[in-house]
């Protein structure tokens, strides 16, 4: 039987792309949509989606997940609406994949528990693409040997949340790997504010946007005499499709809340 899904954010950048991958995957049935515009139409009267795509709009969470009896929840919206919206698909026990970034940890923390309580799987995955899952593996391998490490993210200039999901996650994988450090010149000012990027644990993050960009980062360790660095660029948002394919598969047969996908793979 064809897994049951439900997309938030359909007329994304991201969802779009999630739209037509389910629609053409056979053991995927896209079976609605929720949205904050066009309740009560139909996918295939939106712009940009095939006269076949005959799937109902939501803006009403409760109504849509009561009336529309799927196994997964797919979000790619903005991370407030995210939040909410995960939170009432672990109350309804439909299975959350969130791709949505800008999590607090005070919310991963309570989603967790949610999931917990609730028996349901969900996956929060700050990057789909596999080659970036591995990049961050990597970094966290380099960082028992490299301490010092800056991150350098780059998208499109469209995106809301800086530093990138990934940048965080690459951070966190990176401190668990590393004894904490403050890096740079003890005495080092910044004579432009910022300059020196965003400060996790004594690491520096930088967030470059661009129009032209699309997913992009470099971590750069620094020791003496060398440098390493490691780089993944997402070319197109098709690069994302795969993870968020297997995430749905795995996400049916997990009955806990798993952050990143390095988890899984
Ligand atoms: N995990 C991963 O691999 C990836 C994650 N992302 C993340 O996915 C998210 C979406 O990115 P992207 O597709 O580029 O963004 P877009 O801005 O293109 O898409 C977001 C969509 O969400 C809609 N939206 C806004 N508020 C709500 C709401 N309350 N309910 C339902 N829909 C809503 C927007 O509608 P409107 O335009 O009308 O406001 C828009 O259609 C971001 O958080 C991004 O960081 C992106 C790429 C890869
Ligand atoms: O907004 C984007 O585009 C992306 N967001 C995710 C993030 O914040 O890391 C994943 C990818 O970098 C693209």
């Amino acid at each position: 039987m064809a897994i049951k899904i439900i997309v938030a954010g359909p007329r994304g950048r991201m969802g779009k792309e999630a739209v037509h991958m389910i629609h053409n995957t056979e053991d995927f049935a896209l079976t609605a949509c929720l949205d904050h515009k066009n309740e009560g139409m139909k996918l295939s009267d939106l712009e940009a989606f095939q006269d076949d795509l005959n799937v109902p709009v939501y803006t009403d969470i409760e109504k849509c997940f009561s009336e529309q009896q799927a196994d997964v929840f797919v979000d790619l919206t903005v991370p407030e609406a995210a939040y909410k919206h995960t939170k009432a698909a672990l109350n309804h026990q439909i299975r959350p994949v969130i791709g949505t970034t800008g999590y607090t940890e005070e919310q991963l923390e309570e989603l967790k528990q949610l999931a917990k309580e609730k028996q349901t799987g969900c996956i929060i995955a700050p990057n789909f693409a596999v080659g970036a899952v591995l990049m961050m593996k990597f970094a966290k391998m380099a960082a028992s040997y490299f301490p010092d490490v800056e991150i350098i993210e780059k998208h499109h200039d469209q995106k809301l949340d800086a530093p990138s999901g990934t940048a965080k996650k690459t951070a966190e994988l990176i401190q668990e790997a590393r004894s904490p450090k403050k890096q740079g010149h003890p005495d080092e000012e910044e004579t432009i504010p910022g300059a020196r990027g965003g400060d996790f644990d004594g690491m520096r993050i930088h967030s470059m946007r661009l129009p032209g960009l699309v997913a992009h980062q470099e971590i750069v360790f620094g020791s003496a005499g060398q440098t390493l660095t490691i780089q993944h660029d997402s070319m197109n948002r098709a690069s994302f499709m795969d993870g968020v394919k297997e995430c749905v598969y795995q996400v049916m047969d997990m009955d806990e809340l798993i952050y990143g996908l390095e988890n899984i793979l």
